[in-house]
């Protein structure tokens, strides 16, 4: 398999970059050009697509929306007693004691009311100044966080680049940063666009703000919000099934989804559902990386001093016109991505194909049939809890085992489904990530952990569970993860 080199790529720095020429709505009309049968297809296709949409659930039934509220509502009512105790501890004047408050403002794909069952509730704790993020919110709020009935699993990364607690309230995962404002009391909908909320907050509230400001950019610029949410919870699910969702893993997050398909819905707004996912793969099959996709036109190109050129896909993450959103891909996960998109615009492309289903679109990626030896990644842990600890670490940390496979075996492509092990009664994840077969090649799987240990050992601040590592073929892939779609 051929890859370009990521540093033959490097964007000169005086290139002023204008959005690619692709002016493409739908694709070439057969000929002779019947104006009324393409309009016909397209609608029956889009009619389709809201059917299969329906069958497959994509919008979270009233009961599990009840509940996703009910959990920001009691957040909201803990970090309110939060920051009365924290005043009250930093021995703040009582009229001040009783003005001050904190509030929880909501963003990624809920913030967006695009996110599916499995998705985790973004909540961004906001309090005024005096609560430190190290003894405050680490340890005060962790603390309340803990005792109360609804949440289990809480863990903090304090060493992320947007530090946070990760928990689970009644059941639903949510990931809660932090944000202190210059001011004493915080309203409940704070403006975070108000220069006064702004003035000489810090760095890491700066960044933690940032998915909020990139919500409010994206509803800003979407002209119609209600086709652009079918849209984006389509290829959400379409980037799922294809294995190439997960930011951790190299493959797209839900950020970056979000801004490539904005881009499509900016260009085509009154587009039928089934034009704009045609135009989505048309565009992205085809895209000049690493050319950054950019939300706003004619973008400032003091930009261009921001992006890591050795990225294979810029993407703007539209909170700042300086910031590109954080990547994981590898050459590996990106051809995979070209590949998939390539395939999504092979599948779509002909309005007058005569068998085609949505199902296929969408239908899993088969992993068993495309490769013949996997590599097991098995890691387990004496409790749950250090488990869930673990796991993330080392998942934080998997873009470095992708690129030492990559460099013995050219190619690896890391499943982001997580499986679990029948026969292993410990708590336990297992991962299989597909591997490129080149012949005659015995991978050293011992020098593989060892190159990867040296990475993991490197910061993990909690007991370090085990992990090990082992080649497979295709017939020994175990049955129930088989079942499982691998
Ligand atoms: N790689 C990244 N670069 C920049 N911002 C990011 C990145 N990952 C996450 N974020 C910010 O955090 C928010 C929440 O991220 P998250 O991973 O939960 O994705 P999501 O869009 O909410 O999709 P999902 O439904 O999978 O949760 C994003 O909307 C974005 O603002
Ligand atoms: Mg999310
Ligand atoms: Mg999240």
């Amino acid at each position: 398999m051929e890859f370009e080199s990521p540093t033959s790529r490097c964007i000169p720095s005086d290139v002023v970059l204008d959005p690619p020429p692709f002016p493409i709505i739908l694709p070439p009309p057969p000929f002779p050009f019947n104006p009324s049968l393409f309009f016909v297809m397209d609608n029956q296709r889009s009619i389709s697509l809201l059917q299969f949409m329906a069958d497959e659930e994509l919008v979270p039934s009233p009961d599990e929306e009840d509940k996703r509220k009910n959990a920001i509502k009691k957040l909201k009512q803990i970090v309110s007693l939060w920051i009365k105790k924290v005043a009250c501890q930093h021995q703040l004047p009582k009229h001040q004691i009783a003005v001050t408050s904190a509030t929880i403002l909501t963003y990624g794909s809920y913030g967006l009311g695009v996110h599916s069952s499995e998705s985790d509730i973004d909540a961004l704790c906001v309090a005024p100044f005096f609560a430190s993020i190290a003894e405050d919110f680490f340890v005060v709020l962790h603390d309340m966080l803990k005792r109360s009935p609804e949440v289990s699993d809480i863990h903090c990364v304090k060493s992320a680049k947007v530090p946070l607690m990760r928990f689970k309230f009644d059941g639903i995962s949510i990931d809660l940063p932090y944000a202190r404002l210059n001011v004493l009391y915080v309203p409940e909908n704070v403006d975070i666009l108000n220069p006064f909320f702004m003035r000489n907050i810090d760095d890491t509230s700066w960044k933690s703000l940032s998915g909020v400001r990139a919500n409010r950019h994206i509803l800003h610029v979407v002209p119609n919000i209600e086709k652009f949410q079918s849209l984006l919870r389509c290829l959400k699910l379409w980037a799922k099934r294809r294995g190439v969702y997960g930011n951790l893993l190299g493959y797209l997050g839900g950020v970056h989804m979000t801004v490539l398909v904005a881009y499509v819905f900016q260009r085509h707004p009154d587009a039928t559902l089934n034009s704009l996912i045609m135009n989505f793969f048309q565009i992205f099959a085809f895209w000049p990386w690493p050319t950054p996709v950019m939300l706003q036109e004619g973008m400032l190109l003091t930009a261009l001093d921001a992006i890591d050129t050795r990225s294979f896909m810029p993407i703007w993450l539209p909170s700042s016109p300086y910031e590109f959103c954080h990547t994981n891909i590898t050459k590996s996960t990106f051809h995979r991505i070209r590949t998939e998109l390539l395939r999504g615009h092979n599948m779509t492309r002909d309005l007058l194909k005569t068998n085609f289903n949505w199902d296929d679109v969408f239908e899993s990626f088969p992993y068993s049939k495309r490769y013949l030896q996997f590599v097991k990644i098995y890691l387990s842990s004496h409790n749950q809890y250090a488990l869930g600890d673990w796991v993330g670490w080392i998942k934080s940390r998997f873009r470095g085992l992708v690129v030492i496979l990559e460099g013995i075996q050219g190619f690896c492509d890391p499943n982001p489904t997580e499986y679990t092990d029948s026969e292993q009664t410990e708590p336990h994840v297992v991962f299989y990530w597909g591997l490129q077969h080149v012949k005659n090649n015995i991978i050293d799987i011992d020098l593989v952990k060892g190159e990867f240990m040296k990475i993991i050992n490197n910061g993990y601040e909690g007991t370090p569970g085990r992990m090990e590592l082992s080649i497979l073929l295709t017939s020994q892939l175990p049955k129930k993860a088989l079942m499982m779609g691998l």
